[in-house]
């Protein structure tokens, strides 16, 4: 699909980046000729990731990093600085989010998420953001979001993510403007439903929540990882070098079909628009 050599020697920073969607995106960019430096709070993780991930070639540094933290995040820099010598990309993945009534949410349940996915991903964009700006160096940052973010809408239920996640876009389109004259580029992704043990375990925890969910989406499937690593890699790449500030959803159709007022009626049957049509035809 892309030329092999994509994303040469591009020194790609991911946060989260030892499971899940954030493994996939990096295992896309190895390919592309990316050289990668994951981090998160399990060092056993990431360790454990970097080894399978270079089974086939590439280099992926890993370091311990816990991105609620100021001081974790400039050690995290210098070392990938000290190792490979710059960051091109930064991809701000990691996450935390569980589902649960908004009213059973105590003060710390809201800043374990809000911390993670706002605080986070505020300070690792200041970090490097700073450090590219005094060097003259541009790059590209790229945040996962969400689709209840790209939408404007929101989501009960999730609601520390969501307006955890609503902020983070706003960061993306805010500093898309204000970081342009320094040749930092902003994008971000909203996915939809891709199966991960991290997210389905916290959001995801019985067939029925997953049978209601899939129900949303008109293409009736989840995502493929590969579909979303896709993006991500033309996303950060040169080629998408005119694209700053925008959101791209990646979700089947999801959201729109909960946004048609009308789209409810996807599951009639031919016979229930015969005896429909008669009704509403004029006499
Ligand atoms: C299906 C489509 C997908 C939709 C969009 C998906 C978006 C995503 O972000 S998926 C990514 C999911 N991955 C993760 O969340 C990974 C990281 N998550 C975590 O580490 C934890 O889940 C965390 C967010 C709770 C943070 O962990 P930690 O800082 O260790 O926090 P504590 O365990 O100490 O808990 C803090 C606080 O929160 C309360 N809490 C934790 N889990 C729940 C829960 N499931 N329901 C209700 N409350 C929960 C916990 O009880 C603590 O509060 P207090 O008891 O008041 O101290
Ligand atoms: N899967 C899905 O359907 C969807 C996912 N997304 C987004 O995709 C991204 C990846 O999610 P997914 O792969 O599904 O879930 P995962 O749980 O696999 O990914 C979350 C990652 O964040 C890391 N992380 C959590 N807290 C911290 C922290 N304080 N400091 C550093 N790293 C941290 C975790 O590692 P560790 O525990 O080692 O710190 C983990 O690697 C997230 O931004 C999520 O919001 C959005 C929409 C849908």
């Amino acid at each position: 699909m892309f030329r092999r050599d994509l994303l040469q020697d591009k020194v790609v920073v991911i946060t989260g980046g030892g499971t899940g969607l954030g493994r996939a995106i990096g295992e896309r960019y190895l390919e592309l000729g990316a050289k990668l430096a994951i981090a998160s709070r399990r060092e056993e993780v990431l360790a454990r990731a970097a080894q399978e991930m270079t089974a086939q070639g590439g280099e992926v540094f890993y370091k311990s990093c816990d991105v609620r933290e100021e001081k974790q995040i400039a050690d995290l820099f210098d070392a990938v600085f000290a190792h490979y010598g710059k960051v091109d990309i930064l991809v701000n993945n990691a996450a935390g989010n569980f589902i649960s009534p908004t009213e059973r949410l105590s003060a710390h349940a809201v800043d374990a998420v809000l911390k993670i996915v706002l605080h986070g991903t505020f300070y690792t964009t200041l970090e490097l953001g700073k450090r590219w700006i005094t060097s003259g160096q541009g790059g590209v940052m790229l945040n996962i979001v969400t689709t209840y973010a790209a939408s404007g809408a929101g989501s009960g239920f999730v609601v520390p993510s969501a307006a955890a996640k609503a902020g983070v876009l706003s960061l993306t389109r805010s500093l898309a403007v204000e970081w342009a004259k320094y040749g930092i580029r902003q994008v971000a992704i909203a996915p939809g439903m891709f199966p991960t043990e991290g997210a389905w375990s916290r959001l995801v925890p019985s067939d029925e929540i997953a049978e209601r969910l899939m129900h949303r989406v008109p293409l009736r499937r989840v995502g493929n990882k590969s579909e979303l690593a896709n993006l991500a890699a033309f996303l950060v790449s040169d080629e998408a070098g005119y694209i700053n500030g925008e959101v791209v959803t990646i979700d089947g159709g999801e959201w729109l079909q909960g946004a048609g007022e009308f789209n409810e009626l996807i599951d009639l049957s031919a016979h229930d628009w015969d005896q429909l049509s008669a009704m509403t035809r004029k006499k």
